[in-house]
């Protein structure tokens, strides 16, 4: 009897060892990856920073599809534009979210962006598709336009602050098309708290911000005394719900008093029955545009500042154009894009130079899935290196350099006798049923303001105060975050001419006119 107890025993400890040495180990359905080791697998070589280029060189190595163990977590980044359509086209399996555990916390499932695959996201993801169309966001090119004419001329007073101009200017367009409300200035405005709100979000997210909790779920049950991250979450939830309904609480005063600004917000109270809505889920709609919206935006510009900055003989080319279209008496028009082809190229490759979202935003599968000759389990999360496609060099001819001619060239700026299945123009809005549903707000925002500055000003390196020479900038410098924001970067920004100087103030002037139907607000409770 003895006997059989030990030998089970010995069994009990080789089946929990067999299993354990298992762990972190790639199963062989998986893409290839950089080696594991035991348990941990490649939790330690996790990129903590700048994934995008960790991932790149990853992708040289193991191809297209890689996939990575962390402990008994399934990643796999897909490098490829081929694999991208696999994506787009297997949309029922693959577009969850990985469950992250600080965005359950801080947002429960009411946040569009990292909400999971399931009747909460559907029901919102309707909605924001709905009042984001093409047509619907045409409606609101006049606040567009509006800021786009502040933006100028806040540049135009105060250079120097340009980075913090762009913020302001993305922030106040979805206030305006979404809450009716307008922010004169960056300080002390709603604007400033949503970024600061982002940051703290931000800071938490990197790796390394909290325990890793989604790896060893055993963390979760940390007593909060020893968990100070569990504070930290709770605080930017607090934050968060006191921005949003504060802002709900504006436009819900505004129905019922029929005082109203016609926005977004507003749209989606009138139907909230037709539509299933609970006050939260209201809420979070418009925290998720504002969120979603302003620093994509605002990055977005802050990259064509810093490329016109670096390269003076596109940045004149590109004004060459404009000057033959637009002239010199009137402003430029969204309307006008259609004439400038060297413009358009120009937009193209800023989003193929230096996509907003290198490595976009994770989705995870809710089912098993083929992707290429691959298994991917249910619930392993998918990268997609939207940096290395499009710096893939079997796609584009010196794919480092800032070349708008590329776009002239072909449709997707690819070289002759490229294989372009799964080019999209809008790729570097994400992929599949998670696509930026914001999209068209964005296309029109760098549309209009790319023309304005052109226009309006002659960007240059900043000189130094010594020495008077240009200081140079470095065109892939950026901030290490989710998004590839530049870090803010001297630079000089001078009107072209006195005429067009004066044309920014009067336009300046005329815009004012459409503030005052928007609330102002310097709101900072
Ligand atoms: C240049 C500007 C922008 C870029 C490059 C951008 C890019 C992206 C990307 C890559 C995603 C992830 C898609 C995926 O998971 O596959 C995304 C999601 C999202 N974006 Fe944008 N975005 C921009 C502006 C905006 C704006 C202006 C709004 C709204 C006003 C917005 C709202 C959203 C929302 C709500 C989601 C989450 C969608 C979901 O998970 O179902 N974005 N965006």
């Amino acid at each position: 009897m003895g006997l059989v107890v030990s030998i089970c025993a010995l069994a009990a400890v080789y089946w929990v060892l067999r299993r354990l040495s298992r762990i972190g180990t790639r199963e062989s359905y998986l893409p290839p990856g950089p080696t594991t080791t035991p348990i941990l697998g490649n939790l330690l070589a996790f990129p903590t920073s700048r994934a995008h280029i960790r991932f790149t060189e990853w992708a040289q190595e193991y191809g297209a599809i890689f996939s990575l163990k962390l402990v008994s977590n399934n990643v796999v980044v897909v490098s490829s534009a081929k694999l991208v359509r696999e994506l787009d086209m297997k949309g029922a399996t693959t577009s969850d979210r990985p469950a992250i555990h600080a965005a359950e916390i801080v947002y429960g499932d009411y946040e569009l962006v990292f909400a999971r695959h399931g009747t909460v996201w559907r029901k919102v993801r309707r909605v924001v598709q709905e009042i984001l169309t093409a047509e619907k966001c045409s409606q609101h090119l006049e606040i567009q336009k509006a800021e786009a004419s502040v933006l100028m001329y806040d540049m135009l007073q105060n250079p120097e602050n340009w980075y913090t101009h762009t913020r302001r200017y993305s922030g106040s367009v979805i206030l305006g098309v979404a809450f009716g409300i307008h922010c004169p200035t960056y300080e002390n405005s709603y604007v400033s708290r949503v970024y600061q709100t982002l940051w703290d979000w931000q800071q938490l997210l990197r790796p390394g911000g909290i325990p890793p909790v989604d790896i060893f779920p055993f963390l979760k049950h940390i007593p909060n005394r020893w968990a100070p991250w569990k504070d930290l979450c709770q605080q930017i939830r607090n934050k968060q719900r006191d921005l949003f309904f504060s802002l709900l609480q504006v436009c819900e005063d505004r129905v019922s008093t029929g005082n109203r600004r016609d926005s977004f917000l507003e749209y989606v109270l009138d139907r909230q029955q037709e539509y299933g809505l609970d006050k939260e889920m209201i809420a979070y709609i418009g925290g998720t545009l504002l969120e979603a919206g302003t620093e994509t935006t605002a990055v977005n510009l802050q990259s064509f500042i810093l490329c016109m900055t670096a390269r003076p003989e596109i940045q004149r080319r590109a004004q060459q154009e404009i000057d033959r279209v637009v002239g010199t008496t009137r402003t430029p028009d969204k309307k006008d894009l259609d004439d400038l082809p060297y413009v358009r190229a120009l937009i193209k490759e800023l989003h193929r130079y230096r996509p907003v979202g290198p490595t976009a935003v994770p989705h995870a599968t809710t089912a098993d899935e083929r992707i290429g000759e691959y298994l991917l389990p249910k619930g392993t999360t998918i990268f997609v290196n939207l940096w290395h496609i499009f710096r893939d060099p079997e796609l584009y001819d010196n794919p480092d350099e800032f070349n708008p001619d590329r776009f002239l060239n072909s449709e997707f700026g690819t070289k002759p006798g490229a294989d372009t299945t799964g080019c999209r123009e809008d790729m570097v809005f994400g992929i599949g049923r998670r696509i930026c549903p914001g999209r068209f707000l964005a296309s029109n925002a760098i549309a209009m303001n790319v023309l304005n500055i052109l226009w309006a000003f002659n960007i240059s390196p900043a000189k130094d105060s010594v020495t008077g020479q240009p200081i140079p900038v470095d065109i892939n410098d950026s901030i290490d975050s989710i998004l590839l924001a530049p870090l803010p970067f001297q630079c000089e920004i001078m009107p072209r001419d006195e005429a067009r100087a004066e044309m920014i103030k009067s336009q300046y002037a005329s815009a004012q006119g459409v503030f005052a139907g928007l609330q102002y607000t310097y709101e900072t409770s």
